[in-house]
């Protein structure tokens, strides 16, 4: 695959997803970096924006809850282009009904190569890290040339 850049501005758009378990730990995280997250813009699922919004008062763009299409519109913001890191606390211990949805959220994520968090340690190694703090480009597969080629 061709690949074109895109910069991560310094002001980003961070997505912010936690299972029921990991909840807690999550908001933890947020009240613990609030001061970081705070000039940045803020996504999340229906149900973690929420929470996080009335434990914090930070401004959240909530989807819908997870298990209701919440994570495919995550997936679908990243495929645009339009979330330059996600903090994704997944549950390994506990089956979710929307597994399918919360794999093809981490692999668009993939795809699209942007940083991602999957736990609690790799969350501080991504807000801690200088790169956090400045603009960033990131090599991100070139969807034009993609489409050329598939049509040509
Ligand atoms: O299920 C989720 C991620 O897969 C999170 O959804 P909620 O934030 O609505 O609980």
């Amino acid at each position: 695959m061709e690949q074109t850049v895109r910069t991560l501005g310094l002001s980003k758009h961070i997505a912010l997803v936690a299972h029921d378990h990991c909840k807690a730990s999550l908001l933890d995280w947020v009240k613990q970096n609030q001061a970081t997250l705070e000039p940045h813009t803020l996504y999340a699922t229906g149900t973690t924006g929420n929470l996080i919004n009335r434990h914090t008062g930070l401004t959240v763009n909530a989807m819908l809850s997870g298990p209701m299409g919440g994570d495919q519109q995550v997936g679908a913001l990243i495929a645009e282009g339009k979330i330059d890191v996600l903090i994704f606390f997944w549950d390994p211990l506990n089956a979710v009904p929307h597994d399918p949805d919360v794999k093809a959220l981490l692999r668009l994520a993939t795809v699209w190569n942007i940083p991602v968090a999957t736990n609690r340690a790799t969350a501080n190694f991504i807000i801690q890290s200088p790169l956090f703090a400045q603009a960033v480009e990131i090599a991100i597969p070139d969807y034009q040339r993609y489409l050329q080629a598939r049509l040509s």
